[in-house]
């Protein structure tokens, strides 16, 4: 459990100023099946899923000030500033009345991961890591089919690069730390989401007893 803390809600207003969550980083590869599988998880474990991207994408359609930023970075498969990432993922904490959350896409680099740590305090139950080979996630991107601007086979390549230097490193050093949960994700859906229950059930059990 971690704490959150609102500071732009101190002392007024419905939202609570110290939330104190459980949160769960869902990392992998683009196209790896991250929000795939975590819609599986929502619907069976009872927690909320925030995905870094699609909070980002929701921003720039928001008309922030930082929408043009992001939106150029997402373009070039570049890691937008840990500040404004960090800001949305607060922001989506406090207004909702769960205390679970997957975390999905987040942290992706060195900077992400430090900075979450020493703004919230937060640190991971675990990281659930869907593993894929390149060739089977750029099938599957170039397949989705949801008009995101940076599924192109240029952006892919860069995301696929950004990934190999900055998120895996991040993912070797929770690795270090015994707090990665490595799923093959190179099956399909069904299969994959079995491996993943048997991450999640003994927990479940465990609360039960
Ligand atoms: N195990 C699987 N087998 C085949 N196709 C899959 C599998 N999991 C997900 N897909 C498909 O692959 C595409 C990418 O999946 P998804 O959006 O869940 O990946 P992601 O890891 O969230 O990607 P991104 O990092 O780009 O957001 C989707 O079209 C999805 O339906
Ligand atoms: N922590 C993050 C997460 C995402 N981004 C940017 O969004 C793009 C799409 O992310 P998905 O998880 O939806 O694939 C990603 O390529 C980054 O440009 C980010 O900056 N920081
Ligand atoms: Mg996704």
């Amino acid at each position: 459990m971690g704490t959150v803390v609102d500071s732009s809600n101190q002392g007024a207003g419905s939202l609570p100023t110290n939330k104190k969550v459980s949160v769960i980083f869902v990392l992998g590869g683009p196209g790896s099946g991250k929000g795939t599988q975590c819609a599986n998880i929502v619907e069976n474990f009872g927690y909320t899923h925030l995905s870094a991207g699609d909070l980002l994408r929701a921003e720039i359609k928001s008309g922030s000030e930082n929408g043009t930023m992001i939106s150029n970075m997402i373009k070039e498969g570049k890691i937008v500033p840990s500040e404004v990432t960090i800001k949305l993922l607060q922001r989506a904490i406090q207004e909702n009345g769960n205390d679970k959350f997957l975390i999905d896409g987040f942290p992706r680099n060195e900077e992400n991961r430090a900075a979450f740590e020493s703004v919230t305090g937060i640190e991971p139950e675990f990281v659930l890591f869907f593993d894929c080979p390149e060739e089977e996630m750029e099938r599957r991107l170039l397949g989705r089919n949801q008009g995101r601007e940076d599924d192109n086979i240029d952006t892919i390549r860069k995301r696929f690069k950004v990934f190999l230097e900055s998120s895996l490193p991040v993912i070797e050093y929770y690795n270090s730390k015994g707090k990665v949960r490595k799923i093959d994700a190179a099956k399909p859906v069904g299969e994959v989401f079995e491996a993943v229950k048997a991450v999640f059930a003994p927990a479940v059990e465990k609360v039960a007893a």
